[in-house]
């Protein structure tokens, strides 16, 4: 077989084919290969117009065909199943090949991979690709890590399937070996927080106001045309004015009341763990899941916890609807500031040197949370590159500081009446705990000192300094 074609995926369910089809419709050869043939034949059937696949049966036909450097795309389920196309693929490959794992791998395996892969002269590219089904096919945000000089020949045509915003491609080289896997992490831990922050908009406006999922839709269609605009609010409004042709009842009514995940989300949390930044935002999302899915635990609970909850007391219904749009996008900022955040201290740690404001802008379009807010993330790195929290940029304080006073009532109102509002409320926490001038950590400190010796420092000299508790309460200086 004559080598001709300029890229190569492998595993073509929903996120390989359209990724196929979209590199096919920019004009480049594409060859397509799945474990099941299945799927490359119905590929070639359905789409085989689109432009110029070489199908293969195998693995060794497929590597074959593809052009040197070979840039070989794998889109497959992470973990697992990728080290098992990995082992497949390296016997078949030279040095100066690139593997592009555009799955949703977890960033650690994505640097083992690369290292070892190293070692044998093959380039492996951790990218994230966000956009689903239809942002693959017409133009997704992508996140290639790796080496660098691999980016030099991925990185045009990636950037030329990738979605553009004014014309500026949503792709760009992130940093060394696992960067591209862990900004889609934190991608998706973000979309975790937006989601869980729509969802509980939707339940204030639902239990506050009584409204139909109709009449809450309109609300979201509208919000759409302003600072919120983007993505998921936009979906939020078509699901819930979508009506379920078996029952004639809002859909959103019908679905069952349990939110899945996939993995992101929880190793965004753990991360955050590991790395010591509070994304409250993105781990009460998570969860939020996580209770939705407590079958037990919540059947043990409905109708038996009492709830000494209060009722509404709702005078200015467009007050309300203004006050709940403020809040979720005061919650909306605190969970960006924390995810950049987390990204800054991965960066530093893993000595990644990444971009945050660039980030920012290949999140613009193609993404899950493409919104029209990115635009001002961007211009608050640009402003200040290094910027120690994205909420002390002058644009974001004034909104969130025009927003905080309608937050209060929110997440009070919440509480008074029994309304669950994890994602809201604990943003509000980290609002007013990361303002604070002083925090009660000084006892939690002075505790752990009192029972494990554990030392602190004082505000009033330097060093580090003991209290005898059990002794004299004398001080001593460690
Ligand atoms: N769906 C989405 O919206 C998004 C998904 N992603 C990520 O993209 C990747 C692909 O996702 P998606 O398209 O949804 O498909 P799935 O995650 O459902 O994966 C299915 C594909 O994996 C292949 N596969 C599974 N096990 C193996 C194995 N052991 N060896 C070889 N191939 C195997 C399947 O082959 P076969 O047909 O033979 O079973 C099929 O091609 C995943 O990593 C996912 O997390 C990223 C962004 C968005
Ligand atoms: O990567 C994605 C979007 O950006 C995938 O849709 C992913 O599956 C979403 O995560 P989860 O399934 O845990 O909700």
């Amino acid at each position: 077989m004559s080598a001709r074609a300029q890229i190569g995926v492998t595993g073509l369910a929903v996120m390989g084919r359209n990724l196929a089809r979209n590199f096919a419709r920019h004009g480049y050869t594409t060859a397509v290969h799945n474990r099941s043939y299945a799927k490359t034949e119905s590929l070639i059937a359905d789409h085989g117009s689109d432009g110029d696949f070489i199908p293969s049966e195998s693995m060794a036909d497929f590597v074959a065909s593809i052009e040197r450097p070979r840039k070989v795309v794998v889109m497959v389920k992470a973990g697992g199943p990728t080290d098992a196309v990995i082992a497949e693929l390296v016997p078949l490959l030279e040095q100066g090949d690139i593997i592009i794992d555009a799955g949703n791998a977890h960033f650690p395996d994505t640097r083992r991979r690369e290292a070892e892969l190293k070692e044998k002269g093959i380039h492996f590219v951790g990218t994230g690709v966000s956009g689903g089904e239809e942002g693959a096919l017409n133009g997704p945000s992508i996140m290639p890590g790796g080496a660098p000089e691999s980016y030099e020949t991925l990185g045009p045509i990636l950037e030329d399937i990738s979605a553009k915003v004014d014309g500026v491609p949503c792709c760009t080289y992130v940093g060394p070996d696992g960067a591209g896997h862990f900004v889609k992490m934190v991608h998706n831990g973000i979309e975790y927080a937006d989601m869980q922050l729509i969802a509980e908009a939707y339940d204030l406006l639902k239990q506050g106001l009584g409204a139909s999922a109709q009449e809450i839709g309109e609300i979201f269609a509208e919000w759409n045309k302003g600072d919120l605009e983007s993505f998921l609010i936009e979906i939020t409004a078509d699901v819930l004015q979508h009506v379920d042709a078996e029952t004639g009842k809002a859909f959103v009514d019908i679905v069952l009341d349990r939110a899945e995940q996939k993995g992101t989300g929880r190793w965004t949390v753990q991360n955050a763990l590991d790395l010591g930044v509070p994304i409250t935002g993105i781990a009460e999302a998570t969860f939020a899941r996580a209770l939705s899915g407590s079958v037990p635990q919540r059947a043990a609970a409905v109708g038996v916890l009492p709830a000494e909850a209060g009722s509404w007391e709702i005078t200015d219904r467009d007050a309300f609807i203004e006050d709940v749009r403020r809040a979720l996008y005061s919650s909306k900022v605190v969970a960006y500031s924390q995810g950049f955040d987390q990204i800054a201290a991965a960066s530093e740690e893993f000595g990644w040197d990444i971009d945050r404001g660039a980030m920012a802008r290949i999140w613009r379009g193609g993404c899950i949370i493409r919104a029209r807010f990115l635009n001002r993330i961007t211009e608050a790195y640009e402003r200040d590159e290094n910027l120690p929290l994205l909420l002390a940029d002058p644009y974001f304080t004034k909104v969130v500081g025009e927003g905080v006073a309608s937050w209060r009532r929110i997440v009070s109102q919440a509480a008074l009446n029994g309304v669950p509002t994890p994602a809201f409320s604990s943003s509000l926490a980290y609002y007013d705990g990361v303002r604070a001038e002083r925090l009660p950590a000084s006892l939690i400190q002075a505790q752990r000192d009192f029972f494990g010796a554990h030392t602190y420092q004082r505000v009033d000299k330097p060093g580090v300094f003991h209290t005898e508790w059990t002794r004299d309460r004398s001080e001593t200086e460690a």
